[in-house]
């Protein structure tokens, strides 16, 4: 019998890729559970997942099993041969990594698929948050042509300075393409980024961005040490009148911290594509017509999805192939080795 990788939430753009990639080597099999319980108790003999060694995770399955917590990595371990998990996705906030590390069941996620389509949709939020492109458009979508929107609160990137928080693959490519305009940029990352380009000045602290920064761009991943990393103290730090980005993740901001700013004027508008309980947008967001809101899209372009499938189910044959795949998360790199083979 073929050993069997189970997709948790479907592919949708390489499906055709995904039977010649499995072809002969493993049963590719699908979620049929409608509970988190049915799902942990299926693994056993007979179950519908019986045999199964890995699986691959979209985000959209935490809607019928929930996220991959420390309870359910447990319980998979006790319960089933799953010893790899492949994340269809940049950020692997929905796994438990430590349990994992614990039971010996490696993660990989889909770093550089969607860099670029990330680090674009942040470009434009920083464009419509300055210039009020998105509160123009509703102006006009609404029939009423150029009102509410007002040209005279709106304003122009050139002298702006741009603080990048995280120099990864994305607040790096973000930094390319913000080059193009006539601003200063800067960046706080752990450590000095090598690949960070001369004219992209690397800050001491994240305090310093603050003070430096007047529109703030977080590229960090979302993790228990950058669980409100901005804050009351550092929204304030910025100056009067700075813009807020965050394509990253939602609870990276004290959501309660940045509305207040919004509210007296602190923050002149912010562009969010992530919120910290999605697909919930706190209504009062909503109420500030200069901001910018996306519905968690950002990282999401045709190439960009056909990308992440690819690369992910790519981690998936790997290891089925030779008991190890690429792109394990930095937390795991150093498990590499130990009982992940078939
Ligand atoms: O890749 C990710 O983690 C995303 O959030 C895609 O938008």
């Amino acid at each position: 019998m073929l050993p069997r990788v189970l997709l948790c939430g479907e592919i949708e753009h390489v499906q055709d890729e995904c039977k010649k990639m499995f072809h002969g080597i493993a049963e590719v099999i699908h979620l049929v559970s409608e509970s988190r319980s049915h799902f942990l108790s299926s693994f056993g003999p007979g179950g519908p997942y019986e045999g199964t060694v890995a699986l691959c995770r979209r985000n959209t399955s935490s809607e019928v099993i929930g996220k991959f917590d420390a309870p359910l990595i447990h319980a998979l371990a006790d319960t089933s041969m799953v010893r790899w998990i492949a994340q269809s996705s940049g950020g692997y906030d929905e796994i438990d990594v430590q349990a994992c590390k614990e039971r010996g069941i490696l993660v990989s996620n889909t770093p550089r698929a969607n860099e670029d389509a990330t680090a674009t949709a942040t470009l434009y939020l920083m464009l419509s948050c300055l210039r009020h492109f998105s509160m123009a458009e509703r102006s006009l979508r609404s029939g009423t042509w150029k009102t509410p929107f007002n040209a005279a609160q709106t304003h122009d990137v050139t002298g702006r300075t741009l603080g990048i928080l995280g120099l990864g693959g994305i607040g790096l490519r973000f930094a390319h393409l913000a080059h193009a305009f006539p601003m200063r940029i800067i960046y706080f990352s752990r450590r000095k980024a090598e690949s960070a380009p001369d004219w992209c000045e690397y800050v001491s602290s994240v305090e310093e961005l603050c003070k430096q920064a007047d529109i703030l761009s977080l590229h960090v991943p979302l993790n228990p040490s950058t669980v409100g990393m901005i804050g009351e103290k550092e929204i304030r730090t910025l100056q009067r009148g700075s813009v807020l980005l965050n394509t990253s993740r939602g609870r990276i901001v004290d959501q309660e911290a940045m509305i207040r700013a919004l509210e007296d004027g602190h923050l002149s508008s912010v562009g969010l594509d992530v919120y910290p309980d999605e697909p919930r947008v706190d209504p009062r967001l909503l109420t500030f017509p200069r901001c910018t809101l996306l519905p968690h899209i950002a990282g999401e372009s045709a190439k960009a999805w056909r990308t992440i499938e690819l690369q992910a189910l790519g981690n998936l044959r790997a290891f089925v192939l030779g008991g190890v795949g690429e792109d394990i998360v930095p937390e795991l790199r150093t498990v590499i080795g130990n009982s992940t083979t078939l």
